[in-house]
């Protein structure tokens, strides 16, 4: 199965994936411009990881990349209140796609370990996610500094992988 990660530059995709590769088996990650691509396996469960570039030249491709994906992993950073907006913005334009509808999304508020950051509460109504309807959306604030829930990012993975094959 295949899941796209996404988010804007610095909200934390590289190291969500190094902190859940070191929960799975991985093989290395091949970089291009603008996305890598990363292989994690846990058991008989293989993952294809598209990682893309979060900076502004590159989100138009994030549409192409999350076509036909079982999931989408949407990383924000709740620490950087400056640009939740436009973090908001470019996740409802991107799953505003008809080629997008239905896919499951996953967002993880990143970065829960400074003082700054925002509640769980606070970071569903800053990015709207109760208006995101007609498919699975699920939100689990997290922190790739201290590891903090990151067995919770691996298990709906894992999970979502095993209904899709
Ligand atoms: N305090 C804290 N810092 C974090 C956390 N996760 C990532 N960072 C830091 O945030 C910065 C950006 O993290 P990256 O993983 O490089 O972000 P990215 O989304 O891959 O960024 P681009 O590749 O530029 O799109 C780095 O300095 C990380 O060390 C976290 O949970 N807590
Ligand atoms: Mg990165």
């Amino acid at each position: 199965m295949e899941i796209s990660l996404i988010g804007l530059q610095n909200a934390g995709k590289t190291s969500l994936v190094n902190a859940v590769a070191a929960g799975l088996d991985c093989e290395d990650m091949i970089p291009i411009v603008g996305f890598n691509m990363r292989k994690l396996t846990k058991g008989k469960v293989a993952i294809k990881l598209w990682v893309l570039g979060g900076q502004s030249r590159f989100r138009s491709m994030w549409e192409r990349y999350c076509r036909g994906v079982s999931a989408i992993v949407y990383v924000v950073d709740v620490a950087d209140h400056d640009n939740i907006y436009i973090s908001q913005r470019e996740l409802h334009y991107l799953l505003s796609k008809p080629t997008l509808s239905g896919i499951h999304l996953l967002v993880l508020g990143n970065k829960i370990d400074k003082v700054e950051a925002l509640s769980k509460k606070g970071l569903t109504y800053q990015m709207e996610l109760k208006s995101l309807t007609g498919r699975e959306v699920c939100c689990f604030m997290i922190s790739c500094k201290n590891l903090t829930n990151i067995d919770q990012v691996i298990n709906w993975l894992v999970k979502h992988s095993k209904s899709k094959s």
